[in-house]
């Protein structure tokens, strides 16, 4: 097993302006228990803009991605250290509302997980519970958000049908239109196509491709090709930091550390 050197990086600073950046990280650090997975990564994520993580298993891209919604306050034992500026606030503080920065930064999950209800339940579930009961503004954003989704030519005539009886790939598009229904900015997707056949994983990549048009996405894939077909951006993990981070198209053709170049080619440890 090769080791590489943790203190050889590559950051690549583009500058683009305080208003362009929908999310910045600032020395994260999560430990579990004693166990530090993430060890003082700064990113910052532009808007409208596909930023892929990628790395070795075990490396803590998820445990990264789900820090920046607070995911991570679920788990027993997590310390979070370090800023995550959005919209000028640090939403690692305490003072933070995590229910309703959720509405902000949406995610969506490894596995298709629609609730037990129908498709039009699944996706006004939430805004109920943010205080939205009008039935024709439910209507409207049960509508849009499946269209935004791709998914609601084949829906839209069974509303009422349940979730569970879509296929996969559907289902997965459901969780999308579910996260977009609350009209978050960012969207944090851990291995959203992971679970799914090649064809569903086309479309949840068109999908993704047509969505940054109104949101910043973050996603964390094992799949080289999907990171270089959709992402603008590309961070490389390794032990819980960032290693090299640069614009996708440099990172698969000319990166700049070692162990980036082994772990894009498949010659990596
Ligand atoms: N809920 C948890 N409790 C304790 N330790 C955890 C937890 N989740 C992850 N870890 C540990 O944190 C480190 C990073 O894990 P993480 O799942 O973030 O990596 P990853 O790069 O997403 O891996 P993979 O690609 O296999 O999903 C690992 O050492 C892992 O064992």
């Amino acid at each position: 097993m090769k080791e590489y050197d943790l203190n050889d990086t590559h950051i690549t600073k583009f500058n683009p302006k305080v208003q362009d950046i929908a999310l910045t990280t600032n020395d994260l650090h999560v430990w579990y228990g004693q166990n530090e997975a993430i060890k003082g990564v700064s990113l910052e994520f532009e808007k409208n803009k596909i930023t892929s993580l990628i790395g070795p298993s075990g490396c803590g891209k998820s445990t990264y991605l789900r820090s920046l919604n607070r995911m991570n306050d679920e788990i027993a034992g997590t310390k979070v250290t370090g800023e995550i500026m959005y919209e000028q606030t640090n939403i690692n503080s305490k003072q933070i509302d995590v229910y309703e920065m959720r509405k902000h930064i949406g995610m969506v999950f490894q596995r298709p997980n629609p609730f037990s209800k129908s498709i039009y339940g699944n996706i006004t579930f939430a805004l109920k519970q943010h205080g939205l009961h009008d039935k024709k503004q439910l209507d409207e954003i049960v509508e849009t958000s499946l269209k935004q989704a791709a998914l609601w030519d084949q829906v839209k005539d069974n509303l009422d049908k349940s979730a569970h009886a879509l296929s996969g790939g559907q289902q997965q598009r459901l969780c999308i239109a579910r996260a977009i229904a609350l009209k978050p900015d960012v969207l944090l997707l851990d291995e959203p196509a992971s679970a799914l056949d090649p064809i569903s994983t086309s479309k949840v990549e068109e999908t993704l491709v047509n969505l940054k048009e109104n949101y910043t996405i973050a996603i964390v894939t094992h799949n080289m090709q999907q990171a270089a077909r959709i992402s603008d951006y590309t961070a490389f993990f390794y032990m819980g930091k960032v290693l090299e981070y640069d614009q996708t198209a440099k990172i698969f053709t000319r990166p700049k550390i070692q162990a980036t170049d082994d772990y894009v080619s498949g010659h990596f440890g």
